[in-house]
């Protein structure tokens, strides 16, 4: 039944989306975290992602909506409990993925020890490009990625930065719960996470690879 549904459209069969994070040194260093010694993960709604032409909605609770730029790992063949050595075979392809965190939203989830559902799995908050099959990323832990804000440079990381490997990661997460075709991995955002507000431009890439555009607006409440 799966080799029915495009890969190129994971986004719309409503899979699982997986977030890693505190992945990158410098960035757990800016967000005062400590290192992580296991992966840290949390999931988001599969109606979180957006594609290029719909807005990205900033809630109507959140008064400081952050970018995170991060590489995403689609997944193309189911995985449970795999080695690192077997992980990649379970890897169809890539996609850069936006990780929109309403920050003061989880600042106050932090501190009173509540799940970051509010912060980070609100609707848009997975915005999406276009999927790129494997074969055209030799090794994509030799990747930049990077995000503008209205043209200025904000983020720029390269994946080699990561402090769990791809296969970990895949290794890692499908201990705990099987990861299916058409699933996506987060795998964190490198440093330079940053305010966006209604109107502005986000642009961001994977350099010689893809780019993609979207505009922030404002959620009322009631819409
Ligand atoms: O909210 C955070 O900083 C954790 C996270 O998603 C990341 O490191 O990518
Ligand atoms: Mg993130």
């Amino acid at each position: 039944m799966a080799s029915s549904r495009p890969l190129s459209r994971f986004w719309e069969w409503g899979r699982n989306i997986v977030c890693v994070g505190r992945n990158y040194a410098e960035h757990a260093k800016e967000m005062g975290s400590a290192l992580p010694t296991e992966p840290l993960f949390f999931l988001k709604p599969s109606s979180a992602y957006v594609r290029e032409g719909s807005p990205i909605f900033r809630p109507y609770y959140c008064r400081n909506l952050h970018h995170e730029v991060e590489l995403g790992v689609v997944i193309g063949k189911r995985a449970q409990a795999v080695s690192q050595e077997a992980a990649m075979e379970h890897v169809a392809g890539y996609a850069l993925c936006l990780d929109m965190t309403a920050r003061d939203t989880q600042e106050e989830c932090k501190k009173k020890g509540l799940p970051w559902t509010l912060a980070k799995g609100f609707g848009s908050s997975c915005p999406v490009s276009d999927f790129v099959p494997k074969e055209k990323i030799p090794d994509p832990h030799k990747l930049q990625i990077w995000l503008k804000v209205n043209g200025k440079l904000r983020q720029e990381g390269d994946t080699s930065s990561m402090i769990f490997s791809i296969p970990y990661l895949i290794s890692y997460i499908s201990q705990v719960f099987p990861l299916e075709e058409g699933d996506l991995i987060l795998t964190g955002s490198p440093k330079g996470v940053g305010s966006v507000e209604a109107n502005d431009e986000i642009e961001a890439g994977i350099k010689d690879v893809l780019s993609m555009r979207f505009k922030v607006a404002q959620q009322t409440r009631g819409s």
